[in-house]
């Protein structure tokens, strides 16, 4: 039987972690750190996790914003929003929820967003940094990867890693991490030839395909790490249900650690929204007292 890596009590730890940090922000520069997240339209799945990041970001002590746009709101509205976001100094951090309508361009809107309000690290130049091991704002989802497998390995080092998916929000920047953690990175898609065999190497496995159950057994070496960043809600025995990119049945039993789904990725990626809100209220903050004292 795997070691269950539990998002919910990882992702708890990261949150008053956090609190403790943004409590003590406050104190010492008398504002709290600011977080703005942007719903365009009304995705039943978008709308619940734009409640809990607000219900968590209050939790955390942030001054959280929220702005509702209709699904039919224009190109020109929405990058007016960002704007005033980008130029409100009590907002340390944009979030635009994904997808958006798809009348609307989301790469431009992405590039908007001020790189250091950026909690997502979505923007080109955070993507830059990350790829320059630079990096403070890096993706919420591949961070929370990052930090769970660390309540797994003390040190990364050496360690063969195989992400499944190559998306620009999970798949590359999941790489780019690992691969400064000194893992030996391979990324596969769906045009990888013998997937299975490249994946039934590795000693940690990231699924990021968003396929329902896609891994099985054949593709795991006994004792791997196997850490699923699918959610994918399929109907079985005619009860609706969350399942992973793995096929978790078949896997855990080879696997050494496994997240499950739901409670593994998924809380963590909202815990380290708020984890990144504070570092970019920091980095503001600092880069304004520095700008004061250059006069
Ligand atoms: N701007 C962004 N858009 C999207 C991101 C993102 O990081 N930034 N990621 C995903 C959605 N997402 C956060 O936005 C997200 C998805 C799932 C969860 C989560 O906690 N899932 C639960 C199950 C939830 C359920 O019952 O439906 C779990 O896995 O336990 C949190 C955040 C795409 N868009
Ligand atoms: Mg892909």
């Amino acid at each position: 039987m795997a070691f269950l890596i539990d998002g919910k009590q990882i992702s708890q730890q990261v949150i008053e972690d956090t609190a403790a940090e943004v409590a003590e922000f406050q104190i010492t520069y008398g504002i709290k750190p600011g977080l703005a997240v942007v719903l365009v339209g009304e995705d039943p799945a978008s709308q619940v996790y734009v409640r809990n990041k607000v219900k968590r970001a209050e939790e955390v002590g942030l001054n959280s914003i929220e702005h509702r746009l209709a699904a039919t709101c224009s190109q020109q509205a929405l990058n007016k929003l960002v704007d005033e976001l980008n130029t409100d100094p009590m907002v340390h951090g944009i979030l635009v929820q994904l997808p958006l309508p798809a009348h609307l361009n989301e790469a431009e809107i992405i590039s908007a967003i001020s790189p250091e309000k950026d909690v997502d690290g979505f923007h080109p130049l955070n993507v830059g940094a990350l790829a320059c091991g630079e990096a403070s704002l890096v993706p919420c989802t591949p961070l929370g990867c990052i930090i769970m497998l660390k309540t797994v390995y003390e040190d990364l080092s050496g360690k063969n890693a195989v992400v499944i998916g190559r998306s620009n929000i999970v798949g590359k920047p999941m790489a780019a991490l690992l691969l400064q953690e000194n893992c030996t990175v391979t990324m596969v898609h769906s045009r990888t030839k013998n997937i299975e065999a490249v994946c039934s190497q590795a000693d940690i496995v990231v699924a990021a395909i968003g396929r329902p159950e896609f891994v099985s057994a054949g593709w795991i070496k006994p004792g791997a790490t196997v850490i699923d960043v699918g959610i994918n809600a399929i109907e079985r025995d005619g009860r609706r249900r969350l399942v992973g990119d793995v096929d978790f049945t078949s896997v855990e039993p080879i696997a050494a650690a496994i997240t499950p789904v739901p409670g593994g990725v998924g809380p963590m990626t909202i815990a380290c929204l708020m984890k990144n809100t504070l570092t970019a209220a920091r980095s503001q903050v600092l880069a304004r007292e520095l700008e004061r004292e250059a006069g």
